[in-house]
């Protein structure tokens, strides 16, 4: 069964859940929502405390009657209802009450390559719980290859490697469809987890995630050269107690390195399932990096090592999915027949 162009076309909103970001775009308008996919609730009252950044600052700083909750994890809504009560949140009372008073309000909404019936099932239930009348599911992949610019209707090979926060998923694309894909567990949050790792080890000292997250994203602007060393506040291991430690952004970057093994794995799995034509045409074309964590320094370097073959990163990573799904229901795609997924 196939997802035509002109299904797409009918669909008013674009929604990609994503385990770190939700991103919402409305025909029309534009990309109307860009946030972190969390929500703080009071849990006495049930009543929501913040959405999106605002909640995010709150993690791990919470009282016992306050707790962060992320509805969704691996690009699967785990909590439906939170996951409606954020949606609302996010795109404001006015838009959100207009979707629940259009009849026929059609949604389309990525999920992921190996997404099962219910996960499906709870992806398609959230937007009907926020007022879409149907929901079109399209693969993140196909949707992905799509806003980084990649001719995925055409007769030959594009491989895009979309790295999020909990997994990356690699995917051959040829003809509007997938030919062989492949998920690992590898993304921002396991680089976080093993730069965590690694601080405990080398200097005793555990870090709260959000000083782990700043520390990463602090290395990834440093260019080659000598970077200066960076200061961290922590709690020791042995004491409990605060203490401060200087970090060498080399050492950081290493802990990085370890993750993404896997991802290197990943690629070559897909690569052997594929016939050789289309092997082929990839060693011109090469890799196309997508996903928030298509930015980690030296990401791009060491695939280019490990395949031999050129790679280059999307123009805005991030938002490489929600682009192709807006460029899908705006009718900017020129026709194709994708393969739609079944419940
Ligand atoms: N400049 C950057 N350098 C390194 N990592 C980054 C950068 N910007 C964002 N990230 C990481 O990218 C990840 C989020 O990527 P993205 O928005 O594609 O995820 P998602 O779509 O919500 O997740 P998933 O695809 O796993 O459901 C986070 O782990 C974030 O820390």
């Amino acid at each position: 069964m196939y997802l035509s162009p002109d299904q797409l076309r009918r669909c008013t909103v674009a929604v990609d859940l994503g385990a770190a970001r939700t991103r919402v775009h409305v025909k029309g308008s534009g990309l109307i929502v860009d946030e972190p996919s969390i929500v703080a609730v009071n849990v006495r009252s049930g009543v929501l405390i913040a959405v999106g950044s605002p909640a995010e600052r709150m993690s791990g700083r919470t009282p016992a009657h306050i707790r962060v909750v992320r509805p969704i994890s691996h690009g699967t809504v785990v909590d439906i209802q939170m996951a409606r009560r954020m949606l609302r949140a996010m795109v404001g009372e006015r838009v959100s009450r207009s979707w629940r008073l259009k009849p026929r309000l059609r949604v389309a909404v990525c999920v992921p390559h190996d997404a099962d019936p219910l996960a499906r099932r709870a992806a398609i239930e959230t937007m009907t719980g926020v007022g879409a009348h149907r929901v079109l599911l399209v693969d993140t992949l196909l949707a992905a290859g799509i806003g980084c610019g990649l001719p995925v209707e055409e007769p030959e090979a594009a491989l895009v490697v979309l790295c999020g926060a909990a997994a990356t998923q690699v995917a051959v694309l040829s003809l509007g469809s997938i030919v062989a894909a492949a998920k690992v567990p590898v993304g921002g949050e396991t680089i976080e987890q093993a730069i965590a790792l690694h601080l405990r080890n080398r200097h005793e000292l555990t870090l709260p995630t959000q000083a782990v997250r700043a520390l990463r994203l602090n290395v990834s602007g440093v260019d080659d050269g000598t970077p200066p060393e960076t200061v961290v506040h922590g709690r020791d291991v042995a004491t409990g107690l605060a203490r401060t430690v200087q970090v060498n952004p080399e050492e950081v970057r290493a802990a990085m390195q370890s993750p993404l093994t896997g991802l290197v794995d990943a690629i070559r799995s897909v690569l052997h399932r594929c016939p050789p034509d289309l092997v082929a045409d990839l060693a011109d074309r090469g890799i196309m990096l997508a996903g928030g964590s298509a930015l980690l320094p030296g990401l791009d370097e060491r695939l280019r090592q490990a395949t031999g073959m050129p790679v280059s990163i999307a123009q805005n990573p991030a938002t490489g999915a929600i682009t192709g799904l807006a460029a899908l229901i705006e009718g900017k795609v020129r026709p194709l027949n994708m393969d739609s997924l079944p419940l």
